[in-house]
């Protein structure tokens, strides 16, 4: 484990202060649908969509003693430990240029979450849970031909384990937060992103409603203008 963090030690760096940056997580079951809605949400609302398994998958292509400890964690539906796929993130954020991240795949336990808590400390804007049966993600897969090592019976019934009694605990905790935002995704793809559509939309009439108040209360005039307004038509300001 001391070896993995001395590979990424040159891989740390940080955003410039007073950038906002706005990341959502996508979870949900093997299957689900997360790469899919991503790849919709990307083309609507322009955001860098970073698939966690695909990270790993392409340190896999790296011929090193780490790519072949992820592959086979990989392959037996485990886990990769946590500092690498945070690292991975890091890197691929840091490169992108871009101020607003899907990160689909991940938290996928505690111990993900508190590391991305930890070394990249940008709380999601929310969480979004692609909600889906566990036969239809079954048929999903097995259907998917991407050509994966793990998309095989027996790899599909242990990552359905590790959702079930690792990823529900960090759904648990986003509920208990109120940034979970759970669509059913049992439906055609289209229709599920309608539902995608509608909680993404409330982002941005947030981010609008956020900075109208803030370019209020910082201009004077405006200000000024607004209480005068107010005043004269008694009406009561309801802004802040
Ligand atoms: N709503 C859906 N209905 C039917 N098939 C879907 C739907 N969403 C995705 N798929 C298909 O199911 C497979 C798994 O979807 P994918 O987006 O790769 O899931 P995940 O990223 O959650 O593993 C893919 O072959 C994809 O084309
Ligand atoms: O944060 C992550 C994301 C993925 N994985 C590994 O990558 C595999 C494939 O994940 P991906 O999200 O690509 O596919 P899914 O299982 O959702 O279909 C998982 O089973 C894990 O072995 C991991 O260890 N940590």
């Amino acid at each position: 484990m001391a070896e993995v963090v001395e590979v990424h030690k040159d891989w740390s760096g940080s955003f410039p202060s007073g950038k906002k940056i706005t990341v959502v997580f996508v979870i949900g079951g093997p299957g689900s649908g997360k790469g899919t809605q991503c790849a919709k949400i990307v083309s609507h609302f322009g955001f860098t969509h970073l698939s966690a398994g695909d990270l790993l998958r392409e340190e896999v292509k790296s011929d090193t003693e780490q790519g072949t400890m992820i592959k086979n964690l990989m392959h037996e539906g485990k886990l990769v430990p946590s500092e690498i796929i945070v690292r991975l993130l890091l890197k691929a954020m840091l490169a992108s240029g871009n101020d607003k991240f899907l990160i689909d795949g991940f938290p996928r336990n505690e111990e993900n979450r508190e590391a991305y808590e930890k070394i990249i400390k940008i709380e999601p804007e929310f969480v979004l849970l692609i909600d889906c049966s566990r036969e239809e993600m079954e048929r999903r897969i097995l259907h998917r031909n991407q050509g994966r090592d793990d998309d095989n019976m027996e790899t599909i019934r242990r990552r359905f384990e590790v959702f079930q009694q690792s990823t529900l605990p960090v759904i648990q905790h986003y509920e208990k937060m109120g940034k979970l935002r759970r669509v059913d995704g049992d439906r055609q793809p289209d229709m599920v992103f309608e539902d995608v559509k509608a909680v993404f939309a409330q982002l941005n009439t947030q981010a609008n409603q956020g900075s109208n108040v803030s370019r209020a209360q910082t201009n004077p005039f405006k200000r000024w203008f607004l209480d005068l307004f107010c005043s004269c038509f008694d009406v009561a300001d309801r802004r802040n």
